[in-house]
């Protein structure tokens, strides 16, 4: 019997959507990517590699400012922040990559198209199914044996402080302020607000951060959220606590924010970082019998099924990590589940994240938090920067390393990093928790010296110390 070609059919161009096509690709199978903006998705054109890019310039100024204290001058003179060459490089890196991803995708034989794609099966139950694509006036259908839906999420609205692109803008419209605000308010406190508020604050504007909880990042280590409000009190920020804002009001000069309980917070410009919502309302859920759970989120497994056969999702239109690595994973893993291939299911407890604040924060495996409540027993040590040899030498007097082991073995299960390149210095964890080493492999790996990751074979060798004890 001749082999079939399996089509596939990928709504959404993001991160969960191109992966998925290179890997579907280069097992043989027919795949056509549906993307309605460009490829790349909104991780590409407007969310990650945009506000990575803007936190590198205010990296830059960081530097700037923090070069008297080594001996270079500066001359005191405040360095000026050019808002419209930072937002050249925004948006023209932003596309830049995306055209390298397109031609990536398409020399691997995936054929691209343009427009917004919808589920059209007759009836529910179908073994196949059927995708249209529109774009203008013209509208494609495509039969497809295997769809993915990887339509990634959008940001969350209020209504009564709707963004404006004037006084009032989502991150996604905050690169094309002409100048820098006078002093911006940051309604929500999650990765994305604590990220902007940390780049403006470097940058030089006031900032004011409006949370819904008791401190900045209420998911991330504890102990590395109060470094980072440190920081933030340093440079002169004031964080309303346990505040919500209802309504935006804007007027020539400036903002009003209104928190429930009737408080205000007046303003120059408001930034809304009160997160995401998936992008499964419009693509005809219905027509294929899937009803979305809490929050419009499209739940699946851990290899990326949904409850109908033939249809697979992955990305942050699942709700499972709101993480581009994440996303990508899970395109890759449906898409290897879908033609056959031996697959593991997606390992949460081992993804890597960090936080591009100055400083940066990087986490993995299991958290203080979970620790702590006692649900997973281990031994745990922190190093403060201010005791490495590398730290010192650079000025560097706040952050830290922790590392965390199981009791009895010293298998290492987590880890987190408050450190300028803490994304760069937390992959020696993530290589020991994804594959079990124990504090003695880290303790017994040789380290530079000086350097900042001689904390984490130093955070090693304080765990091994007390082995026998256990
Ligand atoms: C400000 C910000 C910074 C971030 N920084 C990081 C970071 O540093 N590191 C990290 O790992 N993650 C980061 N993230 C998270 C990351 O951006 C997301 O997890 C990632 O984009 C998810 O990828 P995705 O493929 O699911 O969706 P997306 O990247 O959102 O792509 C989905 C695409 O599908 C398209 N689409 C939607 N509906 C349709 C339709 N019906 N037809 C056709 N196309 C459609 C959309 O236009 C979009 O282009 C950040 C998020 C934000 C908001
Ligand atoms: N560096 C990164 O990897 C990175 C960067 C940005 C976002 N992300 C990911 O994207 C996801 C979403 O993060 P996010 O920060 O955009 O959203 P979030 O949902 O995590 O945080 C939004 C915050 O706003 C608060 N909020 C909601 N309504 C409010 C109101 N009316 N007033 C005041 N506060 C309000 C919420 O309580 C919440 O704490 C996360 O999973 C995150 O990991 C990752």
């Amino acid at each position: 019997m001749e082999d079939q070609v399996t089509r596939i059919v990928i709504m959404g161009g993001g991160p969960a959507g191109y992966e998925a096509a290179l890997v579907a690709a280069q097992h043989g199978a027919e795949v056509t990517v549906v993307e309605r903006d460009g490829l790349g998705g909104a991780c590409v054109l407007y969310d990650c590699v945009p506000s990575k890019t803007f936190i590198a310039s205010a990296g830059a100024r960081v530097a700037f400012r923090d070069a008297d204290e080594l001996g270079i001058g500066t001359d005191d003179v405040d360095s000026t922040v050019h808002l419209p060459v930072v937002r050249g490089r925004v948006k023209g890196l932003a596309l830049a990559q995306s055209a390298d991803i397109r031609n990536r995708v398409q020399r691997e034989g995936v054929r691209v198209v343009t427009g917004t794609a919808r589920f059209c099966d007759d009836r529910t139950g179908m073994a196949a199914h059927r995708v249209s694509i529109t774009s203008g006036d013209t509208t494609e259908v495509l039969a497809a044996d295997v769809v993915l839906i990887a339509t990634g999420a959008t940001p969350r609205v209020i209504p009564g402080a709707e963004p404006d692109g004037v006084r009032v803008f989502d991150w996604r419209q905050i690169y094309d302020l002409p100048e820098l605000p006078e002093h911006l308010v940051v309604v929500g406190s999650g990765v994305t607000g604590a990220e902007f508020a940390s780049a403006f604050i470097e940058m030089g504007v006031k900032v004011t951060v409006i949370s819904s909880r008791d401190r900045v990042l209420p998911h991330e280590d504890a102990d590395a959220a109060a470094v980072l409000e440190d920081v933030f009190s340093e440079r002169g920020t004031t964080l309303v606590k346990h505040a919500r804002a209802e309504k935006i009001e804007r007027d020539g000069t400036g903002v009003t924010v209104h928190l429930k309980g009737g408080e205000t917070v007046r303003a120059s410009h408001a930034l809304m970082t009160v997160g995401s919502v998936p992008n499964t309302e419009d693509i005809g859920l219905d027509k294929i019998g899937i009803e979305p759970g809490p929050g419009g989120f499209i739940t699946v497994d851990r290899v990326s099924r949904t409850g109908v056969p033939g249809v697979y999702a992955a990305g942050d239109c699942t709700g499972v990590l709101m993480l581009a690595s994440v996303a990508a994973m899970q395109g890759r893993i449906a898409m290897w589940h879908a033609l056959g291939e031996g697959v593991a299911p997606i390992k949460l407890k081992t993804v890597a994240a960090n936080v591009f604040t100055h400083p940066e924060i990087a986490t993995v495996g299991i958290s203080q938090a979970t620790i702590d409540s006692g649900e997973v027993p281990a031994r745990t040590v922190t190093l403060p920067l201010a005791t490495n040899a590398r730290a010192k030498m650079e000025g560097l007097r706040r952050g830290f390393v922790k590392l965390f082991c199981r009791p009895a073995t010293g298998v290492v299960i987590g880890g987190v990093i408050v450190a300028p390149s803490a994304s760069e210095l937390i992959l020696p964890i993530a290589l020991a928790v994804q594959n079990q080493l124990t504090v003695d492999d880290l303790a017994l790996t040789f380290s530079v010296y000086p350097s900042l990751s001689g904390s984490i074979t130093e955070a090693g060798r304080q765990l091994m110390r007390h082995d026998d004890l256990d």
